[in-house]
């Protein structure tokens, strides 16, 4: 129960800087359901006190004014709430992503690619329901369920106490038993829809290996199987809604009877009771989208929740901006000192590990697999801070670098590079605007790619859309270096840079990295000898 208030508390955090929309939203909201209940109230007592109609035109008037304005305030409404939605879904997707970057690399390595893409897609979508059709409708009906029960009660004490039970169960005691019974079911859906997603990730990527070792079947089997299990869950969340349709409905017509029943019985006056009677079947309005909004508001909370868990995340790396500037010029020396590190604090990965890489020179790094090698390049770049010892620069811890600067001494790279959607030109030149041409093209030559590039129809204006331009592991390698390059690092990390390429690639991005092995640091982790064949030195872990 904290925890759902906490969410609802979290998520009103977000719309706390424009009241003055909600407020429209709920005025429009009230107008639009008196005009409702203005309606038949209206039509009814003219009928009752028939002999009072004095000004005939008047009232059809009122009426045609009453239908009209219902119209334009409800849809004033609607497009309010979302207005207010769909802009609090972008502040959320932006605070989202700038969280997300602080918190990465090192806290998004173990997430699945599944989680993330239902976290930026569904899971922030899933915040609508919240925003549009949960603070203000909240609002709208306690005014217009505080105002009818004054009308009733004012008729009849007992009257208004019978429409304050019906508006309660309807607004408050339904949302809350659906959501109580149903809590797993959120949970449920999100974790299978996760694991839906994960497994059309698996298949797009692993296409290669599903054919190689015959996996079609098995992998189509299990999406199968997470389909069935999304469908199953689904079906659970409409069967819900549809047992709580019918208890509203239920709630309406008994709240009827006994509206009309006391009112015999306490001997309202005839036409006042009709009167009530028409009104209080016209009020439900207001309580029917909170009677169904439990089911609804499942989903969204178990989704807020996991936003929320992610934006208090503590990023592994606090980001450095005040420090005193350290200029890539002045790159003079890089050094491991007496280094323990452990992904968990009970299994040390490094232990008292001390290094010292000199201005220039040509590095490598080897060991068996799972000795750390990675890991080490990961604490050179300040992915993860040392549990004991220090990383330094010019001999200053780089826990006290500022993070820009670190990133502009050290350049890395991986097994992959990543492209991103834009033309090869805007790739080798990514986060680097005032890049030029001519720069752009030296540093793509530096990476051995220039000749390709230049033999494609658009040369560097080709265009990479989503990853899907077709190009070898060799030539996006290639694109990473030359990106690399630009940068111009005085340090280059590189882990694994030739694993996945072919004798041929491999040695034409090994020669572009050993000409600068005299312009900078290049520390390299490699499992095959032949690429380090040409260090200067070989670290051994
Ligand atoms: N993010 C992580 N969280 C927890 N454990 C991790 C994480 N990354 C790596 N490890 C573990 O730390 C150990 C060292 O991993 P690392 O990738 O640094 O080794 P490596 O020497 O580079 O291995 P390989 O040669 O196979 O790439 C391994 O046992 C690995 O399972």
């Amino acid at each position: 129960m904290r925890e759902t208030l906490d969410t609802i508390k979290w998520l009103l955090s977000f719309i706390k800087k424009i009241p003055l929309r909600v407020m429209t939203a709920v005025l429009l909201g009230v107008v639009s359901y008196c005009c409702v209940i203005y309606i038949p109230y209206v039509s009814v007592t003219t009928v009752v006190n028939s002999s009072h109609i004095s000004n005939f035109s008047w009232l059809i008037f009122s009426l045609v004014v009453a239908v009209v304005l219902r119209g334009v305030a409800r849809y004033g409404e609607q497009y309010m709430n979302h207005f207010i939605a769909f802009h609090t879904l972008a502040d959320v997707r932006h605070v989202l992503f700038k969280k997300l970057r602080t918190l990465a690399p090192a806290k998004l390595l173990n997430r699945a690619k599944g989680d993330y893409i239902a976290l930026i897609t569904s899971d922030v979508e899933m915040l609508e329901i919240f925003f549009a059709h949960t603070v203000s409708p909240v609002l709208i009906a306690s005014i217009m369920g505080l105002g009818l029960v004054i009308y009733f009660s004012r008729i009849h004490l007992v009257l208004g106490l019978i429409a304050l039970g019906v508006y309660l169960l309807m607004g408050v005691y339904l949302p809350s038993i659906q959501y109580r019974q149903a809590k797993q079911i959120g949970d449920d859906y999100k974790a299978s829809l996760s694991q839906l997603n994960q497994s059309v990730i698996e298949m797009s990527e692993g296409k290669k290996d599903i054919k190689q070792y015959g996996l079609k079947e098995q992998m189509l089997q299990r999406l199968r199987q997470r389909g069935e299990t999304l469908n199953r869950v689904s079906l659970k969340k409409t069967g819900q809604l549809r047992n709580i349709q019918w208890y509203m409905e239920l709630i309406m017509a008994l709240g009827m009877i006994w509206f009309v029943l006391f009112g015999i019985v306490l001997s309202v006056q005839p036409d006042k009771l009709i009167i009530a009677s028409v009104v209080f079947v016209s009020s439900f309005g207001p309580f029917i989208p909170l009677s169904m909004l439990g089911n609804e508001l499942l989903s969204t909370f178990s989704s807020a929740k996991r936003l929320k868990q992610v934006m208090a995340e503590e990023p592994a790396v606090l980001e450095i901006t005040q420090a005193d500037s350290l200029y890539k010029d002045d790159f003079a020396q890089l050094s491991v000192n007496d280094v323990s590190f452990g992904y968990v604090s009970d299994k040390l990965i490094l232990e008292d590990v001390t290094l010292e890489f000199p201005k220039t020179g040509f590095i490598g790094v080897q060991g068996e697999s799972g000795r750390g090698k990675s890991t080490l390049l990961y604490l050179l770049m300040r992915f993860f801070d040392t549990l004991k010892g220090d990383v330094a620069i010019n001999e200053r811890n780089i826990k006290e670098i500022n993070t820009r600067d670190v990133y502009s001494i050290e350049g890395y790279m991986s097994q992959t590079t990543d492209l991103f959607t834009g033309t090869i030109r805007e790739n080798i030149g990514l986060g680097l605007s005032d890049a030029s041409d001519e720069m752009i093209e030296e540093a793509a030559k530096k990476a051995s790619v220039h000749e390709w590039i230049m033999s494609l129809p658009n040369g560097y204006e080709t265009e990479i859309k989503q990853g899907k331009r077709d190009m070898s592991d060799g030539e996006k390698q290639r694109i990473g270096l030359a990106r690399l390059f630009l940068h111009d690092s005085p340090v280059m990390i590189l882990d694994e840079p030739t694993s996945h390429l072919d004798y041929l690639n491999e040695q034409i991005i090994l020669r572009a990295i050993e000409k600068e092995r005299h312009q900078r640091l290049i520390v390299m982790v490699s499992h095959r000898d032949t690429s380090l064949t040409q260090a200067d030195e070989i670290i051994n872990l």
